[in-house]
């Protein structure tokens, strides 16, 4: 049972504000399409049946980072879900915004620019702050009411995602009240058996308080991705440096040493840290080398090929096993077997298993997995794991106050 109000509790023929999360890999400067558009589009698809006028909002990547683009691609990947046009609006709440805004008619929906291009998006304040901000004072009065659909983002109190619920009616999407249910079980489950985390991607900041949090349920964590390589240069390996102008390392690393330190030596017998990596060799071919000989200027892209089976046998002995972040860059087949020979092991047994990450769920698609091989595929990464570790998430909150 949900604390919030849900879009089945909305009069029809609304004017809604509704915000989703469709935060995805950038390539080239195009928009890759993942679970999450597909998700989103069910819940818009829903609300456009019952002729309620629809205007998103969401956003994309992070200031100074090469994901961080507009949401024109997002437009076009949404209307290939829907089977049906989605106006782009590169405004998000100025002039343009409100007259886009104004001439919606019932089943219309539209697009407004990326919300992290508004100023007063970022950066994280209390939801009365945000409240109080002039993107919501001014999008507010424009909408009957207001859909939270983003799950994923929840955990982030931004004045799209916190601001609204303080000023307007608001309600809770499908994506948001299927993953917090879902979500919120898991941690009342227990197990007799082996609990096993596979932490990986990009996002230590995200990763590394949950190995604290839930070090009396989760008897081993298979560390991979960027996460892996910090804990093996806390290590003393040569590793998990930025190279050739990437910025997954050196501020991770500034940032978080000291608790990766600590976390390494508090936790070191439960902590699995890769034996070998792979790169890219000069004929671009994946090349294997064992962490003893592991070399500061290269840029590793996967766990190599005896981790990956080792971590693979670990899970095939579990009664549960949580993922959380990719083990590679899996978008690149060269890359992808630490998490794909992962997954596959997950799939192949019937432990209770949960996949988490807007990105890593895009595995499963890609590599021809079957989501209904897991007990739960869920699009949300940093909520996720906040929620196995009990973390309230700012987002639900502020939606159960609204109600
Ligand atoms: N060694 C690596 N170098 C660069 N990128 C990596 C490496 N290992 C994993 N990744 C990237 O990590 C990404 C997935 O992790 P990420 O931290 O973005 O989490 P996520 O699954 O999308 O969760 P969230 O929803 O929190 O964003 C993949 O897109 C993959 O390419
Ligand atoms: O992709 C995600 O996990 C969410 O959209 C949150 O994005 P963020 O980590 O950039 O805040």
């Amino acid at each position: 049972m949900t604390t919030f109000k849900t879009i089945d509790d909305l009069e029809p023929a609304q004017r809604l504000l509704v915000r989703i999360d469709v935060n995805a890999p950038v390539s080239d400067g195009v928009v890759q399409d993942n679970r999450r558009f597909a998700r989103h589009a069910e819940t818009i698809a829903e609300l456009l049946a019952d002729d309620h006028a629809v205007a998103l909002l969401a956003h994309q990547g992070r200031p100074g980072r090469d994901t961080f683009v507009t949401l024109e691609g997002h437009a076009d990947v949404l209307a290939d879900h829907l089977g049906r046009n989605v106006e782009y609006v590169p405004d998000t709440f100025g002039e343009e915004a409100l007259e886009a805004i104004r001439n919606l008619e019932a089943g219309d929906v539209l697009v407004l620019e990326n919300a992290r291009m508004c100023e007063e998006e970022l950066p994280e304040e209390a939801p009365e702050v945000k409240a109080d901000t002039e993107f919501v004072q001014t999008l507010a009065p424009e909408f009957d009411a207001y859909v939270n659909d983003a799950y994923s983002a929840a955990h982030r109190s931004h004045a799209s995602l916190v601001g609204f619920p303080l000023a307007m009616d608001a309600y809770a999407g499908r994506v948001m009240e299927t993953e917090y249910t879902a979500n919120s079980a898991i941690r009342k489950r227990e197990f007799d058996g082996t609990v096993t985390m596979v932490l990986g991607g990009t996002k230590a900041e995200d990763l590394i308080p949950v190995i604290e949090r839930v070090d009396d349920t989760v008897d081993r964590f298979c560390l991979g991705g960027i996460v892996g390589e910090l804990f093996l240069r806390a290590d003393g390996h040569d590793v998990g440096y930025d190279v050739d102008g990437t910025e997954f390392f050196d501020h991770q690393w500034d940032d978080h040493r000291e608790t990766i330190e600590r976390v390494l030596s508090e936790y070191g017998d439960r902590l699995l840290l890769a034996e070998d990596l792979a790169s890219e060799d000069g004929a671009g071919e994946r090349a294997e080398t064992a962490v003893g000989e592991i070399e500061k200027e290269t840029s590793y892209l996967d766990v190599g090929s005896d981790t990956a089976e080792r971590y693979a046998d670990l899970v095939r002995e579990s009664e549960a096993v949580f993922v959380k972040g990719a083990l590679g860059v899996f978008e690149d087949e060269r890359f992808a077997t630490g998490t794909v020979e992962v997954l596959s092991a997950i799939a192949e047994t019937d432990c209770f298993s949960v996949v988490g990450g807007g990105d890593t769920a895009r595995a499963v698609d890609m590599y021809d997995l079957e989501a209904e091989d897991f007990s739960h595929v869920s699009v949300a990464g940093g909520a996720y794991v906040r929620a196995l570790t009990g973390e309230e998430l700012v987002g639900v909150d502020v939606l159960e106050r609204a109600a």
